[in-house]
């Protein structure tokens, strides 16, 4: 009989292939559980079995399937809810067969989960307290939580993008799978030992154990605890069904996280074992360039770091809010964690003494260095562990009874923050990395979802609108030093005094910053006056000219700042053919800013916000057109001063008058520096 599995297309189906039971070890234990499956259980192992030191490895596969019958008989469902005798073996069997054979999400940690339901269920009595169909539904849900698990966990599931995480959209893919495996084998006629069920009561099972399966995974952890310390604190009721609902969670991951709660010669195989799973799967995610989880990374925890961390934040605060509500549970589950804490802490305590010798010693014996073992690696704490076993199980009596006395005693791990970040819990991970959450009854989500979107959104307006001014900032800063700079350099400008502040149209009293922009271009104005004057130019004859024009066009049409702000930008203040080159520097510069602008912007740059960018096209279009005005202010000047006076002209205009037909504002310049130089180099001569 095959249940649904696909085996192709992620990774990890991929892994299962590898990892499946062969089918002749199926059909081994299958029949070798037929041959047992009447025989009548010990009494001693049916003592055994309510006790949480209960230790599977001491039994075949197929008394195990055998102890699972027991455990369906114990409570008699087959006779109260009519469930075959044959349907039920062939269930169990079914179940068996679609567990992995990975280090720890098998078949035995499923029934350890059962197992250990089973022992509290009859520590408190249940079936007293809750109907019977629930205790149905707990130990199917139990048997069933894990199956098909692939020994990789959601987080790998959601990050490699598997098949699991596609075909449940990245919300519990494993448990939404294991409960879907189940209902699958429960589809087969001959093992759905729901056969003989009413509907209401099918819907009933089916979603207590949907419910069930889906409460074990630990994204989920804070939300269900908080609603069951909720419940206890208002007062449970065990009439409320949603309190049952919420007691069933609980328990389920109680049974689920319960290892520790076992002898320290039962519980530490079962760590070592999901360890290696652990290990397992950050390798691969190394491996396939995966964001690694780090409380699975064999080079950041230590089994003694990594449990004080999962019993101090996760472990005990859930047992101990169950015991609120069942303290005849303490005993069972709470003491033995709490002394496995303790120990875990010493632990790991002698584990970072003896880092911290293998670190002074790698300082001290340099030459040795290579030889001594990684202060982190496994080995350190593993011999430690060795050591302090012998120590600590001779201490144990002595000291358990400290410990157990120590009710109300401290719970949490007193962690640096460096020792949180290397142990970071599964929930805590969890939690953050899975986007999404179930909704439950008390929780509103899609509030939670959109404030945070809210969030998000101003947020990212308030950056974007925070580097469009400091973008312009910039610009602008740079743009008044640089010409300030130039003016100080080549004209040795001095700032003109309250020159025309209050003079500027529209100008807003105490505006410092179109003040400062308004007395640059006025200096600048002033300044090519003074020069032009200078060089026995007329201060009229020259502000008639297209530039002057255009500064007073500017004052009076807008006070925008992008407009005026052009008025003194850089390129408006290149010094036209008219105008004196001190030196071959500047005409480097102005042929560099020539090429520049000649050369095609590219469409988008895509790190320049959108206005910037429209910013800077406008400074380069008025570059372009300075130029061709600049090209026709030599003509005009050219004109207005051969009409008027030819004292007026510069050696450039002269120049331009020796070469009217100049077919750039370009060539002009450099037929003036030339000129200049030739000159500069026959006065020499
Ligand atoms: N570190 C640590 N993790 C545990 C222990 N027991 C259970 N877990 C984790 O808790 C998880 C519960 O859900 P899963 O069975 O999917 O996977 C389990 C493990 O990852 C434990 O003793 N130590």
């Amino acid at each position: 009989m095959i249940v649904y599995i696909s085996n192709e297309v992620s990774p990890a189906h991929r892994h299962l292939k590898y990892r499946r039971l062969s089918d002749a070890k199926q059909k081994e234990v299958h029949e070798k559980f037929l041959q047992i499956c009447d025989d009548p259980l010990l009494e001693d192992i049916l003592q055994y079995l309510r006790l949480p030191s209960f230790d599977c490895s001491e039994y075949s596969d197929e008394e195990i399937l055998l102890i699972l019958q027991y455990m369906y008989l114990h409570f008699d469902f087959p006779v109260k809810y009519n469930i075959n005798m044959t349907t039920l073996r062939n269930f169990l069997f079914q179940v068996y067969k679609n567990y992995n054979e990975v280090p720890f999400h098998n078949f035995r940690h499923s029934f350890c989960v059962t197992q250990m339901m089973y022992a509290m269920i009859l520590k408190v009595d249940l079936s007293k307290l809750i109907d019977d169909l629930e205790i149905l539904v707990l130990i199917t849900s139990c048997i069933c939580h894990d199956l098909d698990h692939p020994g990789y966990n959601n987080l790998y599931q959601v990050n490699a993008r598997t098949e699991l995480a596609l075909r449940y959209n990245d919300i519990s893919p494993l448990e939404n799978h294991h409960c879907s495996v189940a209902f699958h084998i429960l589809d087969l006629p001959d093992a759905n030992i729901f056969e003989n069920f009413s509907s209401d009561m099918f819907r009933t099972v089916r979603e207590g154990i949907i419910r069930c399966i889906l409460a074990t995974d630990m994204a989920r952890h804070n939300e269900i605890l908080t609603q069951f310390r909720d419940a206890v604190t208002e007062g449970f009721d065990f009439k409320n069904q949603l309190h049952i609902n919420l007691l069933c969670m609980i328990l389920i991951k109680v049974a689920d996280i319960s290892n520790e709660a076992r002898p320290m010669n039962v519980a530490e195989p079962w760590l070592d074992k999901l360890f290696k799973e652990f290990f397992t799967q950050s390798d691969t995610e190394k491996k396939e360039g995966l964001p690694v989880t780090p409380f699975m990374d064999r080079d950041k925890i230590t089994k003694p770091s990594s449990q004080c961390s999962f019993i101090g934040y996760v472990l005990l605060p859930l047992f101990e809010a169950l015991v609120q509500l069942f303290p005849e549970l303490n005993e069972m589950i709470v003491y033995p964690v709490r002394y496995a804490l303790d120990y875990y802490r010493k632990l790991n305590e002698a584990v970072k003494d003896e880092q911290r010798q293998q670190r002074k010693s790698v300082v001290t014996l340099d030459a040795q260095a290579s030889t001594i073992t990684s202060p982190s690696s496994p080995g350190v704490a593993n011999s430690i562990q060795a050591q302090l076993e012998q120590g600590m199980l001779q201490q144990k009596s002595e000291e358990e009874t400290s410990i157990l006395s120590d009710e109300g005693g401290q719970s949490m791990v007193d962690l640096t923050e460096e020792e949180e970040e290397e142990t970071k819990t599964e929930v805590a991970v969890s939690e953050k990395t899975l986007k999404f959450k179930i909704s439950t009854e008390r929780v509103d989500i899609k509030a939670e979802i959109s404030n945070w979107f809210k969030l998000v959104e101003i947020r990212d307006l308030k950056k974007k609108v925070l580097k469009i001014f400091i973008n312009f900032e910039n610009v602008k800063l740079r743009s008044n030093k640089e010409m300030i700079k130039k003016k100080k350099k080549f004209y040795a400008w001095k700032p003109t005094h309250n020159s025309g502040v209050r003079s500027h149209p529209g100008s807003r009293k105490g505006s410092r910053e179109k003040a400062q922009d308004f007395e640059i271009t006025r200096a600048y104005r002033f300044d090519r006056t003074n020069r032009t004057s200078e060089s026995g130019a007329d201060k009229r004859s020259w502000s008639s000219s297209e530039n002057t024009s255009s500064y007073e066009d500017k004052r009076s049409d807008n006070n925008s700042y992008e407009k005026r702000y052009h008025t003194c930008s850089p390129t408006t203040a290149i010094p036209e053919g008219s105008g004196e080159f001190p030196n071959a520097l500047l005409s480097d510069k102005l042929k560099k800013l020539n090429e520049e602008a000649e050369q095609p912007k590219p469409q988008s740059s895509s790190t320049r916000s959108p206005d910037l960018k429209r910013f800077m096209n406008r400074v380069v279009r008025d570059f372009r057109g300075n130029k061709s005005k600049v090209a026709n202010g030599v003509k005009n000047t050219e004109d207005s001063s051969s009409k008027s006076d030819s004292k007026c002209q510069t050696n450039a205009n002269r120049s331009q008058h020796k070469e009217p037909k100049s077919p750039s504002w370009m060539s002009a310049l450099l037929q003036n520096i030339k000129l200049r130089t030739a000159s500069h180099e026959t006065d020499s001569q």
